[in-house]
């Protein structure tokens, strides 16, 4: 393959954009370089549209932004993981911002008039130490140690043989990275690393396939009801650039432990609530966030004009409800809950963390396909009524948009991990409410939250008011 060598001016964060103008306009795509940068670039990709490139060097950089002293971890740069480490946190907050003004600027398809100023990111209380799960992963050993494995005349490596990685994709690639440790991930994941590394290079020769690890960050035994209302997290949150600092934990409730079987129990507390949830399923990456994530919901909620004569919202249908985080965080301020999410074992925790934090008798739970909620909800009464949806990175899809606009109630609260996605989607719940005439949809207020420091990624929540 024939590479190409150019030198790059920078326009844009994330995966840098830069456009080659001459012979024609071209756009290259590089990671890890800030607009106004000058940088040294190998082209190793062409797509129909673009170039993907290597960065290989930063020519000129820029000073306002890059700060490589603040860069906390010793593979930032080739691992794919984290494209924001040289960033002061504030600056990483701002960028955040704008991805989302620029989500639903080319993405919503709803004029300018229609979108409310973006409000600025809400931050991570941890911006190191954060990350409650991770999955470091190796290949299978290679056919010529395999061989001599089964001639029984293999050396049992005591270190990791080069050919050896456990680590995440390093960037632009899929090759695998080794890794010993993981700065955004919390301290008890990477205390368990270490070992796990030893033990599969001491077993390597048993591994005929190519694994992922799951490691995840757990209490150790579920608090009682005195430590649930000692240990409320505060929704306050710190700017600092810190790392985790570990606090000793002062009771056993405090604790944490890594779980790596997928089907393992892993236990987590939000505010005052308590979840149990298995392993291998969804759950929010980053605990730290969640207390201001569920609080800043609960309050758009019940914010509501001082115009409007509706009284407060009674029922709460959490669409995509994984195992329960948003139905039960705010069940407290509903007569009735109700949740539905495509995976069972996420609706059998979702039912067990509702008895366990004593919700039981106004939440229920139902496995299957988001649309079919409203089919369960019929007697809510609408103006009384909110709907939370939280759907993958794909966002939702038509039926579910169709039947939500049938559905009317009052408020609508949109939490995505993908803001293009959800731009998209609320563009056209935006648009299809007006079809009919009579009251429509309108975005009341849009913000991001920081989910994911030191990454490009975004959490954004939506909130929507039928008028
Ligand atoms: C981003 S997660 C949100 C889960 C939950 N709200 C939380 O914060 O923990 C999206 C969830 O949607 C579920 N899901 C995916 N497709 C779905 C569908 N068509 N209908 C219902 N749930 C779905 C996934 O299993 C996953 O648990």
């Amino acid at each position: 393959m024939i590479h190409f060598y150019l030198t790059l001016t920078i326009k844009s964060t994330g995966d840098a954009l830069a456009v080659v103008e001459s012979p024609k306009p071209w756009v290259v795509i590089a990671p890890l370089a800030l607009p106004g940068e000058t940088i040294r670039a190998r082209v190793y990709r062409n797509a129909r549209l673009y170039s993907y490139a290597d960065l290989l060097e930063v020519v000129q950089p820029n000073p306002d932004w890059r700060d490589m002293s603040i860069v906390k971890c010793k593979y930032f740069g080739k691992c794919a993981g984290c494209q924001y480490q040289m960033l002061t946190y504030e600056k990483q907050l701002e960028l955040k911002r704008n991805v989302v003004v620029q989500a639903y600027q080319y993405f919503s398809e709803l004029p300018e008039t229609s979108v409310p100023p973006i409000l600025s990111t809400i931050p991570s209380p941890l911006q190191y130490g954060y990350r409650t799960k991770i999955t470091p992963h190796f290949e299978a050993p290679p056919k010529k140690f395999q061989k001599v494995v089964q001639a029984e005349s293999a050396e049992i490596p005591t270190t990791r043989p080069d050919w050896l990685n456990i680590g995440f994709n390093q960037i632009g690639t899929r090759n695998v990275m080794d890794i010993e440790e993981c700065p955004i991930a919390t301290p008890v994941l990477n205390e368990a690393l270490g070992p796990l590394r030893e033990n599969i290079i001491k077993n390597i020769a048993t591994y005929k396939k190519g694994v992922s690890l799951l490691l995840r960050d757990s209490l150790v035994v579920p608090p009682s009801e005195s430590d649930l209302t000692s240990t409320q997290a505060s929704p306050e949150v710190a700017i600092n650039g810190g790392a985790a600092e570990s606090s000793s934990p002062s009771s056993d409730s405090e604790k944490h432990i890594c779980v790596t079987d997928h089907k393992g129990t892993v236990r987590e507390l939000v505010g005052d609530k308590l979840f149990e949830y298995t392993a291998g399923s969804f759950f929010q990456n980053n605990n730290s966030v969640l207390v201001p994530l569920t609080s800043y919901v609960r309050d758009a909620i019940s914010s509501r004009p001082s115009s409007s004569s509706l009284s407060a919202p009674t029922h709460l249908v959490d669409a995509y409800c994984g195992s329960g985080l948003f139905a039960l965080s705010l069940a407290p301020a509903f007569e009735r809950v109700a949740g539905i999410e495509l995976s069972n074992e996420s609706i059998r925790c979702a039912t067990r963390n509702a008895e366990l934090n004593g919700l039981s008798s106004k939440c229920t739970f139902l496995a299957g396909d988001a649309a079919n909620i409203f089919a369960t909800v019929q007697d809510f009464p609408r103006e009384q009524t909110v709907l939370i949806i939280d759907p993958p990175r794909k966002g939702t899809d038509e039926r579910f948009i169709e039947q939500l606009l049938e559905f009317a109630c009052e408020t609508v609260v949109y939490v995505s991990c993908n803001v293009h996605t959800q731009a998209r989607d609320v563009g056209q719940i935006l648009r299809k409410s007006e079809e009919g005439g009579g009251r429509k949809y309108v975005l009341e207020s849009l913000r991001g939250f920081d989910l994911f420091p030191q990454t490009a990624h975004v959490e954004s929540v939506a909130v929507l008011r039928l008028v």
